[in-house]
């Protein structure tokens, strides 16, 4: 029965696409069948990747929105104007739809003025986790989005990890944060796992040991509410190998490394909402 579910375009098929459209496969949200893509004709591989989830794959935007109740808008921050612009030109095309943008630093209102005026939107920054349904998203609605849409939103979030409604303002830290996250985090595993490497253990065992202990350090600070200062004591025993390690990440500026890249990241995505994005 593919009757009951909402008909997803996504606007832009690569890769955060790709994860969103796989996490909703594996939720029982959308079929192959139930989602079409559209993809720049450069783009091969992310129109193949879709036809092989079974799923249309166009090389035009305007048909997308045409067969779909619900379109994410997946593209570059900067292909945001030009793909909305095809949508606000097309004579023949009801826009009277749900448009949620995943475009780091693309504001409400930016989107909404590229949109036919009957549009509604919501912004959406979520991350690659929603492949295997551990996503972070997060959502702001639009001056025309409904309830039922804000709904609809958290519906299709939350089949594929956690999903927050936030305050714009928040939007740029939030990307920095948790939409641009996992890559540091992928590095961090890869520095876990080279410094197992370094003192002796075979790189597939160093890689699932770097993972599980990631993905076990996270699940206690979410699921025991405990601080993380207080679990990272608990690690640490009296002149034990924790503490040498520590202080060897303190002297390094492990620490500071990573606030400083949260700033940097939100930095560059102020910088993409305060540019003309048509440029
Ligand atoms: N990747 C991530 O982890 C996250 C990304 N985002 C946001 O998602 C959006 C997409 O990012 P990401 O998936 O990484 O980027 P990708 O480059 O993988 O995907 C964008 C896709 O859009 C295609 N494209 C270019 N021009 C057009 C057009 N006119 N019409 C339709 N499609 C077009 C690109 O083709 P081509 O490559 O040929 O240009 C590419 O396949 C960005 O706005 C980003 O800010 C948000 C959260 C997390
Ligand atoms: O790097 C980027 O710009 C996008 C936004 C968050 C994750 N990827």
């Amino acid at each position: 029965m593919t009757s009951n579910l909402l008909k997803i375009g996504f606007i832009g098929g690569g890769k955060m696409a790709q994860a969103m459209a796989k996490g909703f496969i594996s939720a029982g949200l959308a079929k192959g069948e139930t989602m079409i893509s559209s993809c720049h004709p450069s783009d091969l591989a992310s129109a193949k990747a879709f036809k092989e989830l079974g799923a249309e794959s166009l090389f035009e935007n305007v048909p997308v929105v045409k067969k779909s109740d619900v379109i994410i808008v997946s593209v570059k921050p900067s292909v945001v104007p030009i793909a909305l612009g095809d949508i606000k030109k097309a004579a023949d095309v009801k826009a009277d739809k749900l448009f949620l943008s995943i475009a780091m630093g693309v504001t409400i209102k930016q989107l909404e003025q590229f949109l036919p005026s009957e549009s509604r939107v919501v912004r959406v920054m979520p991350n690659t986790p929603a492949l295997v349904r551990s996503g972070t998203s997060v959502f702001v609605t639009g001056s025309r989005a409904t309830e039922k849409d804000a709904e609809t939103t958290k519906k299709l979030l939350q089949a594929v990890g956690t999903c927050e409604q936030v305050p714009e303002g928040l939007l740029d830290a939030i990307t920095a944060l948790s939409g641009s996250g996992p890559a540091y985090i992928y590095v961090l595993i890869e520095a876990l796992a080279d410094g197992g490497v370094k003192m002796g253990l075979p790189r597939d065992l160093a890689y699932r040991l770097a993972s599980q202990t990631v993905l076990g350090a996270a699940q206690m600070v979410r699921d025991t509410n405990t601080h993380p200062g207080v679990l990272k004591d608990d690690v640490t025993s009296p002149a034990g190998s924790t503490a040498a390690g520590l202080h060897f990440l303190e002297q390094k500026g492990f620490r500071a490394a990573v606030i400083g890249a949260i700033e940097a990241a939100t930095q560059r995505c102020r910088e993409v909402a305060q540019s003309d994005p048509t440029k």
